[in-house]
C-alpha cells in the first residue's frame, strides 16, 4: 500500500483531512505514529506558497510523499485579515480563545460580518513535484460562540445552508462542505495518477 504523509501539526487537521481521505488504498500517516518533523517557517505571503512550502519540505526530508494544508479565515470587513496569520492573528504564542478574542474584538460595532474560510492543500514527491487545490466556504462571523467541535475560529463561523456554526458540525458533516473538503474533492481526482 502506498504511503502518504501528511505535514501539519495540527492534530485535528490531522483527524478531518484522513476522515475525508479514508476510502482510498493509501496508508495515511503522521506526526501521530511516531513521526517527528522540523518546523517549516510559515513565511509567505499565501496560502498557496506556505502550503507548497510545507509539503515539499516535508516530502524530502522523510522521502515520502506528502499532502500540506495552509488554511485560514479572510473576513471582508477587515480586509482579508486574519488571512494567512490565522493561526498566530493574537501573537507567535497565541490559542484558538485568544484568536477568536481579538476577531470579535475587531469587529465590534462592524455590521458587515461576512467571512470565508480558504484552504490550500499541497501533494508533494521528494523529486520536488508539486500540485495545489484550492477550497473556499463562505459563512458568517457571530459574536457568541456555539459548539464543541472542530478548532480555530469554527465557534464563531455560521454556516447558513445549515444554520449552524462549524463547532455544531460533526467532521463528517464539516467535511462536506468545508474549505478543506472542497479542496481536497479536487486533489482526490488527480491522486491516483499522481502517486503512480
Ligand atoms: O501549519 P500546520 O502545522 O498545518 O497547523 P496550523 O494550525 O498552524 O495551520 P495553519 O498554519 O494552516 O493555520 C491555520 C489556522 O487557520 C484557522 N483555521 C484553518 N482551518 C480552520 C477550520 O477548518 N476551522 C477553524 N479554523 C480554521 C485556525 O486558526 C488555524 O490554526
Ligand atoms: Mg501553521
Amino acid at each position: 500500500m502506498k504511503k502518504i504523509f501528511l505535514a501539519t501539526k495540527n492534530k485535528k487537521k490531522i483527524e478531518e483531512i484522513k476522515t475525508i481521505l479514508s476510502n482510498y488504498n493509501i496508508e495515511i500517516i503522521s506526526i501521530n505514529d511516531g513521526y517527528d518533523i522540523p518546523e517549516v517557517k510559515e513565511d509567505g505571503l499565501t496560502f498557496m506558497y506556505n502550503s507548497q512550502k510545507k509539503a515539499l519540505e516535508i516530502a524530502k526530508y522523510l522521502n515520502i510523499i506528502t499532502i500540506a494544508d495552509d488554511s485560514g479565515l479572510c473576513v471582508e470587513a477587515l480586509n482579508g485579515e486574519p488571512g494567512v496569520y490565522s493561526a498566530r492573528y493574537a501573537g507567535e504564542d497565541t490559542d484558538d480563545k485568544k484568536n477568536n478574542e481579538k476577531l470579535i474584538k475587531n469587529l465590534k460595532k462592524i455590521d458587515n460580518r461576512n467571512a470565508k474560510f480558504v484552504c490550500v492543500v499541497s501533494i508533494a514527491k521528494p523529486d520536488g513535484t508539486v500540485k495545489s487545490y484550492t477550497g473556499e466556504v463562505i459563512g458568517e462571523i457571530i459574536d457568541i460562540p456555539r459548539g464543541t467541535n472542530g478548532f480555530g475560529y469554527d465557534p464563531h463561523f455560521y454556516y447558513e445552508p445549515f444554520d449552524k456554526t462549524f463547532a455544531e458540525l460533526t467532521k463528517e458533516e464539516k467535511s462536506k462542505i468545508s474549505h478543506r473538503g472542497n479542496a481536497l474533492k479536487l486533489l482526490k481526482k488527480d491522486l491516483v495518477d499522481f502517486i503512480k
